[in-house]
């Protein structure tokens, strides 16, 4: 053990009680059942309704309140408690606005706070005393603790905890209290958070998910390939950056690129409104929520015929410069007769509906009109001095990865790109040949590259982000191609149709999924793959439990563009010490839903594993974690402390 690492940690542990006592405390925690862990997948700006699954903690909230209080409550009294713990600070206003008098309001928080330290007490359980103390809400955390180690409530102290909330009460802290007790017990209910990928694109609040996440005590992120178009962009991609603009117009969500991350789309406005008229294959997908001016509605259509022509042109240079991206069938503005308004794709020529191609030049489609190139360099400016925006992306490079190994899982959002036969996909990058984990590693290698070099903006990390996106050996897309242009311009459907990686059947087998785990040195016996991105059509009877259990997939859809294929809301799974269960979402309306109809849209749980034993935390990450700590507070010990007449 380094010297100098020794005395650095002498000045923490500056006693030898101190480290015998962090000892015995990690020692103890080694033992205690595991803590849950939860998994959501595909949030696609679904702020409202990821806010909702996260304060529920996926039914977690309701089973312990019901465990607790179910045989002297009504299931209606269940379900407002249950609210209040979700949203206090709404819940706390109705009640108060039902309450007839004080006395009747006094009544309702005695029993409430009651019920809600028997609830915190309940969730905190399987805790230490220390781990709990950092759940409470600080301001309150000495009268909490007295409230919760009543010790001697049936002998001298009944009077004095009865005094303790009675006070709180009539100082007007109550609701303080309560909303504190909710958050904690959110809080304590899930342990860990894991995301397995896809927070941008589609919904209108991605910003909104990611402050979420930046204050959740712990979570981890597995990027989807929505993510790394926004990294993409971030870091230098313009063509990454045409994509997530031209989602956001087709998704009637540009407000989250103008005001929420302050890019001026002005330049890009006066562009398209030079060069385009009205389309219907470009107007923004109805959205309910906001109502926006026929006027409105024409300049987003304008604005996405722009960026998506802007997009097609820049992807061709990059096809060209990477032959190993294997890309050349996409080069697509070259296929066309501009005379003719038709394309040629593999052998077979279609007509062009909606064309708008007013700024291609036909002799040389890739080529940038002055004032593409303008706007496109002032767009990138404004994304990259987002001020917002850098706080975001950094976040999901800092806890963010392209896969992760869990407690013995393998979470990745879309696939190991496999052949027919079950084989890694190898792909040739610069003259090497990379397949499986090789290849997941060298990608994360190239976005953290590209990221850490935001004014390189042609090079390979910078291209190869697009690639994750779109390309056939990416994890994250896992299909053949993106068949984005053919959607908007050609009528045949079957030119829509965008072929799946062999992994998408292949993972229903179980020898498949053992084969990546042990590929991605996990032991397949006791491992399971969890995937995001294919919407699981629950509607068609399809099972998101594959491979006997050894593969489950957690998009169900949190995008209510999805959710008429899916025909539920979304999954979401838990892992704790007894087991792992999968639970399926029915739809989220609204959260004035829940407050007032106390209508709680989950959830219907089906068991994937269940442990024999319950698993402990020695049998964990962190358990691994927790013994080298251990480890090295143990040579500490010995080489500062130990007596030396022992
Ligand atoms: O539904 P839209 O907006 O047309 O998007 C479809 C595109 O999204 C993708 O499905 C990728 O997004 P997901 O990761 O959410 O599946 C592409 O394969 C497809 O071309
Ligand atoms: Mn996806």
């Amino acid at each position: 053990m380094n010297i100098k690492y020794l005395d650095l940690l002498a000045h923490k542990y500056d006693s030898e009680e101190k480290v015998v006592t962090e000892i015995i405390n990690l020692e103890a925690t080694l033992n205690l059942p595991k803590g849950t862990e939860h998994f959501v997948s595909d949030l696609h700006g679904e702020y409202q309704a990821f806010q909702h699954v996260l304060r529920n903690g996926s039914g977690r909230v309701k089973e312990k309140i019901r465990d607790l209080f179910q045989d002297e409550l009504s299931d209606t009294e269940l379900n407002e408690f249950a609210t209040l713990v979700y949203y206090p600070e709404e819940k706390l206003k109705l009640i108060r606005d039902k309450c007839v008098n004080k006395q009747e309001l006094h009544q309702w928080y005695t029993v409430i706070i009651d019920r809600m330290i028997k609830l915190i007490s309940y969730s905190s359980s399987k805790y230490t005393r220390s781990k709990l103390h950092k759940a409470l809400p600080q301001e309150f955390v000495y009268i909490i603790e007295e409230l919760l180690y009543k010790t001697d409530e049936f002998t001298n102290k009944k009077a004095y905890y009865s005094k303790i909330v009675q006070q709180i009460i009539s100082l007007g802290q109550a609701d303080k209290l309560i909303t504190g007790l909710a958050y904690s017990t959110q809080r304590l209910v899930v342990d860990h958070l894991h995301v397995v990928g896809d927070i941008y694109d589609r919904g209108p609040e991605p910003d909104k998910i990611m402050d979420t996440l930046i204050n959740y005590h712990s979570v981890d992120i597995q990027w989807g390939n929505h993510d790394v178009l926004w990294i993409g962009a971030f870091a230098g991609s313009k063509v990454c950056l045409a994509n997530i603009i031209r989602i956001c117009a087709r998704y009637d969500n540009l407000s989250i690129i103008e005001d929420v991350y302050g890019i001026n789309l002005i330049p890009l406005l006066n562009l398209a409104e030079k060069y385009y008229k009205d389309n219907l294959a470009f107007r923004p997908k109805s959205n309910s929520d906001k109502k926006k001016s026929d006027h409105e509605l024409l300049q987003i259509t304008k604005i996405h015929q722009a960026i998506a022509i802007i997009q097609f042109k820049l992807e061709m240079p990059i096809i060209k410069r990477r032959p190993y991206f294997n890309m050349s069938e996409r080069l697509l503005l070259e296929k066309i007769d501009y005379d003719k308004n038709e394309i040629t794709i593999n052998g077979k020529t279609y007509p062009l509906e909606n064309s708008c191609f007013a700024t291609i030049n036909p002799d040389n489609p890739s080529e940038l009109i002055e004032e593409e190139e303008q706007v496109l360099d002032r767009l990138l400016f404004f994304v990259q001095h987002s001020e917002k925006l850098a706080r975001h992306m950094n976040f999901l490079m800092k806890k963010g990865s392209l896969y992760l190994k869990y407690n013995g899982n393998l979470l990745i959002h879309g696939c190991i790109p496999i052949d027919e036969n079950g084989n890694m996909e190898k792909m040739v990058i610069e003259n090497q040949t990379y397949a499986g984990r090789d290849l997941l590693d060298i990608f994360e290698h190239y976005l953290r590259h590209a990221f850490a070099h935001p004014e390189e903006t042609d090079d390979l990390a910078t291209d190869m982000v697009w690639y994750l996106w779109t390309g056939e050996f990416s994890s994250l897309f896992g299909k053949r191609a993106m068949t984005t242009f053919e959607r908007y311009f050609i009528k045949d459907k079957e030119t829509h149709k965008e072929i799946k990686n062999p992994y998408y059947h292949l993972r229903e087998k179980e020898e498949i999924c053992c084969k990546i785990l042990a590929e991605m040195n996990l032991n397949p016996n006791i491992g399971h793959i969890i995937n995001g991105h294919t919407p699981v059509k629950e509607i068609k009877g399809e099972n998101p439990i594959k491979a006997n259990g050894k593969l489950i997939v957690i998009d169900g859809g949190f995008s209510k563009a999805y959710q008429s294929t899916t025909g539920i809301a979304g999954y979401t799974l838990l892992y704790n010490s007894c087991g792992i269960q999968l639970v399926a979402h029915e739809k989220f309306n609204s959260k004035k839903d829940v407050l007032l109809k106390g209508s709680d849209v989950l959830s219907v749980k089906r068991l994937v594993e269940k442990e024999l034993e319950r698993k402990k935390v020695l049998e964990t990450n962190v358990g691994e974690r927790l013994l080298q700590e251990i480890s090295v507070l143990k040579s500490l010990l010995e080489n500062r402390y130990t007596n030396p007449q022992w």
